[in-house]
């Protein structure tokens, strides 16, 4: 008699289950049926069988875009999860001024995949917890903590333009890409965490190693719906390794939170100086009621910072010299302005940052042609309506930066490289939000100036003493993940100027 009363109740949950998927699933198909997308959707595939990497995916978009001029479109994953997409300034900047939270709660919501990795730090925190922190740590990136950085910037780039040396082959190339991920790294480590690692030493470094992987990791996630859940996730000889690979990443960053905070208790008076930086704030933080951050808040900052303060601006400086190489005009015009500006002496002062016009055009539109963070997400927590489409709350909404920062309606010849669309005359007939590598609002990127520092400063010194040209046959692809990434580095010739 239990048994039939319990037999009934659970084959009326999974009724009630099956019902409630069912109407769901009905219902985005409802609100995805006119949307612009890359194709006739598969019952079964959805999208997915349309492309076998993100760079096809990317291409296939952009073809569309170019077709339809469309400002929101939907990609399927599979039977049931539709992906949708704001590509344009007018349907990313409602979510841009918003203060909607990241899509950290469920599948396929991008940053879901990751919070395993970064915590809720302050790329993926929202409400109270991220404004409490977001106001902790913008003193961090005050003027006066960012001018002392260009000696470290400069010291980095002296490490950097040897292990190029040391790495060319016998053509005289060099895989540039993974040697500028240990500069951004090592550049991150003594700027934010006071931590002196050498780890432009090695080769390669077992945290850029493992951060490379778990982006791909949680990539090959997203685009599998099958791994969505946390059960199979769990089982699947991926998800161990990403177990494994974040309790590395976790077991580093809490070393150098241990290591500041010895030598801190070792040395107080380290703390005696108007601005503190970033570990130190994390580490002294009070708030009103003199509560600390907990042990757990403060890792997943440092996870945070770790990660989007090297792997971005990484891509941002291999791309960079990509272009340089691809537009050899363009890096003569740079060559002679950093040559001028600098009497060719071995250092890029901070007057030198910022008094470089044509340096930060090229790296303006370099940025532009490959967007560092391709893809950033939002979580709907009320309706919003984009070109027409009413999204409801609960949904996910990927904004692609890459999309909007070459939407063919709004950068003409938007294959071209032309740096001069950055000149004022140009910029302010532009939507403000045509523009946005950085994101743009409320959550714009905390890091922004310390980046374009640290990229002008290598970039200068790479050119003041290397000339680059592209290898021929090599193929650079994109990657479109986390960050852009290139599938297989990026591989460029390099001559010693005289
Ligand atoms: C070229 C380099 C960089 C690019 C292109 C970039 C881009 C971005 C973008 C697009 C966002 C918005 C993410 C979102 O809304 O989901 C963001 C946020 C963020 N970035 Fe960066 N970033 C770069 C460098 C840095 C650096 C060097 C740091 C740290 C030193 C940093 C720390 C952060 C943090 C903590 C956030 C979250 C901010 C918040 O939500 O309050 N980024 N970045």
């Amino acid at each position: 008699m239990i048994c039939s009363f319990l037999f009934t109740v659970l084959a009326a949950i999974i009724a009630y289950k099956i019902i409630f998927f069912l109407l769901e699933w009905r219902k985005k198909i409802e609100i995805c049926k006119n949307m612009p997308s890359i194709g006739p959707r598969h019952w079964l595939w959805g999208h997915l069988n349309m492309f076998s990497s993100t760079a096809e995916r990317a291409k296939l978009e952009r073809k569309m875009l170019e077709r339809t001029g469309a400002k929101i479109f939907v990609t399927w994953l599979g039977p049931f999860s539709p992906l949708i997409s704001v590509c344009h300034p007018d349907t990313a900047k409602l979510l841009f001024k918003s203060s909607e939270p990241k899509s950290v709660f469920k599948p396929p919501g991008v940053y879901y995949f990751i919070k395993s990795w970064l915590g809720m730090g302050l790329l993926l925190s929202y409400d109270k917890n991220w404004e409490r922190n977001r106001r902790l740590l913008t003193p961090a990136f005050h003027f006066d903590i960012l001018k002392p950085y260009v000696k470290i910037y400069n010291s980095v780039a002296d490490t950097f333009l040897k292990n190029i040396h040391q790495n060319l082959d016998s053509n005289n190339n060099v895989e540039l890409y993974s040697l500028v991920s240990l500069a951004t790294l090592d550049t991150m480590l003594r700027c934010a965490f006071s931590y002196e690692g050498g780890v432009q030493t090695h080769r390669s470094h077992p945290y850029a190693v493992a951060v490379k992987r778990l982006a791909t990791l949680a990539r090959q996630r997203h685009f599998n719906p099958l791994l969505h859940s946390e059960w199979m996730y769990s089982l699947s000889k991926s998800g161990r390794e990403w177990k494994n690979l974040t309790d590395y990443v976790h077991k580093f960053a809490e070393e150098i939170i241990t290591s500041r905070q010895k030598s801190l208790k070792e040395d107080p008076q380290q703390l005696d100086k108007r601005y503190l930086d970033f570990l130190d704030i994390l580490i002294t933080a009070k708030g009103n009621d003199g509560s600390v951050l907990s042990d757990e808040e403060i890792r997943a900052e440092v996870d945070t910072f770790l990660f989007e303060g090297h792997d971005t601006t990484a891509s941002a400086i291999s791309w960079a010299a990509y272009y340089l190489g691809k537009h050899p005009e363009e890096q003569q015009k740079v060559y002679e302005e950093v040559k001028n500006i600098t009497n060719c002496e071995d250092n890029f002062t901070w007057e030198n940052i910022n008094n470089c016009p044509r340096l930060a055009l090229f790296l303006k539109e370099a940025m532009r042609q490959s967007s560092s963070v391709p893809i950033i997400a939002r979580q709907l927590t009320k309706p919003f309506e984009f070109d027409g489409f009413e999204i409801p709350a609960g949904m996910a909404v990927d904004i692609w930066i890459y999309h909007i920062n070459n939407h063919p309606n709004v950068w003409p010849d938007n294959e071209v490289f032309r740096p001069e669309r950055f000149l004022d005359s140009e910029v302010k007939e532009r939507d403000p939000y045509a523009y946005v590598p950085f994101s743009a609002g409320p959550r714009n990127c905390i890091g922004q100036k310390f980046a374009q520092d640290e990229e002008k400063v290598i970039m200068a010194r790479l050119l003041l003493r290397y000339k680059i040209s592209l290898v021929p046959d090599f193929e650079y692809v994109p990657e479109f993940a986390l960050v852009m990434r290139a599938e297989n580095g990026i591989k460029l010739h390099i001559e010693e100027r005289k």
